[in-house]
Formats: structure tokens, C-alpha cells, sequence
């Protein structure tokens, strides 16, 4: 009978830091040395986080499922994604889901007999940012759907992280974890800046695991990443990562544009995390350069309604950079990731499309 393998689950609400996470545990494993794979789940049409960890971690495979979530409308592909994972022979799959994917039908599925008999879960991760947690539970209250995915993401995890606790007072971090003791007085709870947790316990149970313990210990061997293109059709190389969700038709009616949107349409049938969110990506198709200052007013200036963007934008003088903005804090980080073209996808409520794609073309210079 072939082991089981076992799987990290990490959720967590919009720009909580599970990606910063997810690349110590993925860096811990290689000192093990672990050979890890990821399950990466976005919302958005293209695969930044993937992007992110092969960029860091060629050696890890990552399987990609775009524009959904796991636990709703991509539901039913999770268990094609896990055994396509599953055929690397990994020790060890983390499944990063989206900010807004309710990790209990996740956990639901993996119970299922397609995969139970292939893995079992080792542990489920909740990521918080202290500073907005509040203020996203108080934000969204009259969505219940919302609230009680938030809520989901808190009940099933095993440990618990508050995040961000430099960007909160410690009054406030105090009052989080009470509130989070609420909903769970059972799991491990830590309180950190950057995702940095005790890595060596969440790992403990994998390493004790048979699949593991019977295989002699694997020197990772920097592989080229399991890459391939998001969309055959696309006219340019966005991001080196592997999706195997659907693509979406982008609108490139003029040279700059804007825009593909995505409203979720969920299927009625099953139940799902998130109403009112939506995400929006920006193609960086104009042959004038971008100006950072602009698309760095325009962002914060779509105020309350943007709640993550992140992208990759080809700067005149920078090249290159990954942009990343959660909770107001906007980052820069130079890449040596081939974009040709770049993009940014934007993830809010009552995003207006005419407006953004107005300031969006705003944000290049007029040669
Ligand atoms: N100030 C601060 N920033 C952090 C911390 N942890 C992560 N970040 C930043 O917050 C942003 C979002 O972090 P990610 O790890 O990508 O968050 P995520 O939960 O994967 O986000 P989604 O992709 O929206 O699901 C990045 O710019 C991180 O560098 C932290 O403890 N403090």
C-alpha cells in the first residue's frame, strides 16, 4: 500500500502573510532536507505567489489554480491539482488557499475517498493580521457568508498566527488574540512579525511520518521549476508558473488596457466563501513607461475599497519589481523574474472599473 502523504494547509484572510510563511517553511524543508511541493490558489488571473516561490525555490514544484477558490468554484478541480502534485513523490504538500476561501469545505474534500486514501493533513494554519483584523470583522459584518468564512479560517486551524504585530499596537494584538480565543481556545496560537514561527514543531509530525522515515533523506537538486504558461494565447510571457485553472478573455482594446475583471460567479449549488469581493487586473501593454509615483497615488488614493493589490511592474528606471500592498503598506521588491509585460491585479469591493481604468492610464508618461 503506498503511504500516505502528508499536507499542510495554510488560510488566512487577504495579505495576512501566508505567502511570507509559506517561504520559511518551504526553506526549513530544504534544510531537512524535505522535498516539498504546493497547491498555490489564487483569486486573481494570474499566479504572483507561485511566481514568488519559484523565483525563491526553482527546486519546489507548484501546481496553480487560478481565479477561484478551492473551497467553491475550483472545488472540483482541487483533487486533479493534489494528484498531479502527488505524482512528484513529494514528502510533504502545502496548499496555500486564497484570502477569502473557507478552509473547512478544503478540509471537507481532502476527507474525501479520491484523496484520503493519498493524504492526510499534518496541520491546518491560520494566518491574521493584527492590525486589520478588527477592522475587517467589523467591515464585514453584514456579510455573513464572509464572516463566517473568516470565521472557518479561525475554527479549523490547529495554530494560529497573529501576523503583522509591527503594524499593531500591543494593546490591540492583546484584544485580537482574545477575540480569536472566542472562536478557538484549543489551538496554538503565536504571536509574530513576518510569519516567523517555530518552524521545527509544525514539521515534526511529517518528519515522524512513514512516507517520509522510509525514504532515504534527498539532497533537493535545483530542478528548473515546473513551469509553464498561465494562457497558450497570451501574447507575452507574464510570470514562469504552472496553472492548470481556466484563463479568462482580456479585453486589449487599446494598447493600454486595463482590463480583465472578475466577479465570482459561484455556482448556486455549492456553498461559498466570498460575495462581494471581486478582482481586477491591469495589463501593462502601453509601449510608455509606467511611472511609479502615479500608480502609487492611484493605489492609495481607490482608498477603503482596495484591499490587496499585487503585481509585477516594468519600471523605467527600477526594471522590474514586484509590488505588493495590504492594509496600506505598499512594498517594492526588485525581481529577477522574466516579465516582459507587467500587470497588477487588485482585490476589493465596489471597485469602479471605468475610474481604475482611467487612473490606470493615467499612470503612464506621455512620451
Ligand atoms: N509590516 C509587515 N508586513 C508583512 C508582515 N508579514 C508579511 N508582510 C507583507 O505583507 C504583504 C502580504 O504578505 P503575503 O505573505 O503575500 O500575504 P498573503 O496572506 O499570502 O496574501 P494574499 O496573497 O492576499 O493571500 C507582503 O508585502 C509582505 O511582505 C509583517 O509581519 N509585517
Amino acid at each position: 500500500m503506498m503511504n500516505k502523504v502528508p499536507v499542510i494547509l495554510i488560510s488566512g484572510f487577504l495579505g495576512s502573510g501566508k505567502t511570507t510563511l509559506l517561504l520559511r517553511l518551504l526553506a526549513h524543508t530544504r534544510q531537512i532536507p524535505l522535498r516539498a511541493a504546493v497547491l498555490m490558489n489564487e483569486m486573481g488571473e494570474y499566479d504572483v505567489d507561485s511566481a514568488i516561490i519559484s523565483e525563491e525555490m526553482p527546486d519546489v514544484t507548484v501546481e496553480g489554480l487560478l481565479e477561484g477558490c478551492i473551497c467553491c468554484s475550483k472545488r472540483n478541480e482541487l483533487a486533479g491539482a493534489l494528484h498531479t502534485l502527488l505524482s512528484q513523490e513529494p514528502d510533504l504538500i502545502f496548499m496555500e488557499t486564497t484570502g477569502v476561501a473557507n478552509p473547512e469545505q478544503v478540509l471537507e474534500e481532502l476527507r474525501s475517498p479520491l484523496l484520503a486514501d493519498r493524504l492526510y493533513l499534518v496541520h491546518s494554519i491560520s494566518v491574521v493580521d493584527a492590525e486589520l483584523f478588527h477592522e475587517y470583522n467589523s467591515r464585514f459584518t453584514a456579510d455573513k457568508e464572509l464572516v463566517r468564512t473568516l470565521h472557518g479560517q479561525l475554527r479549523t486551524a490547529d495554530f494560529i498566527v497573529v501576523n503583522k504585530t509591527d503594524t499593531a499596537s500591543s494593546r490591540e494584538v492583546t484584544k485580537v488574540v482574545k477575540s480569536i480565543r472566542k472562536l478557538n481556545d484549543t489551538a496554538k496560537l503565536q504571536t509574530t512579525e513576518y510569519s516567523r514561527v517555530d518552524l521545527e514543531p509544525l514539521l515534526e509530525p511529517v518528519l515522524a511520518s512513514a512516507s517520509v522515515a522510509a525514504k532515504p533523506a534527498q539532497t533537493p537538486q535545483p530542478a528548473p521549476a515546473q513551469v509553464q504558461l498561465t494562457d497558450a494565447d497570451a501574447p507575452f510571457v507574464p510570470i514562469p508558473v504552472k496553472s492548470i485553472g481556466s484563463t479568462s478573455s482580456v479585453s486589449r482594446s487599446t494598447a493600454f488596457k486595463v482590463i480583465s475583471t472578475h466577479s465570482h460567479n459561484h455556482d448556486p449549488k455549492q456553498p461559498h466563501s466570498f460575495s462581494r469581493l471581486e478582482s481586477i487586473t491591469l495589463h501593462q501593454y502601453s509601449p510608455q513607461p509606467l511611472e511609479k509615483q502615479r500608480l502609487e497615488n492611484f493605489l492609495t488614493g481607490l482608498g477603503s475599497s482596495l484591499l490587496r493589490a499585487k503585481g509585477y511592474c516594468v519600471l523605467p528606471q527600477e526594471g522590474t519589481m514586484l509590488l505588493q500592498f495590504s492594509g496600506n503598506h505598499l512594498e517594492w521588491q526588485p525581481t529577477a523574474l522574466p516579465v516582459s509585460q507587467g500587470y497588477v491585479t487588485l482585490i476589493g469591493e465596489q471597485l469602479d472599473k471605468a475610474s481604475i481604468t482611467d487612473q490606470w492610464e493615467q499612470c503612464f508618461i506621455s512620451l
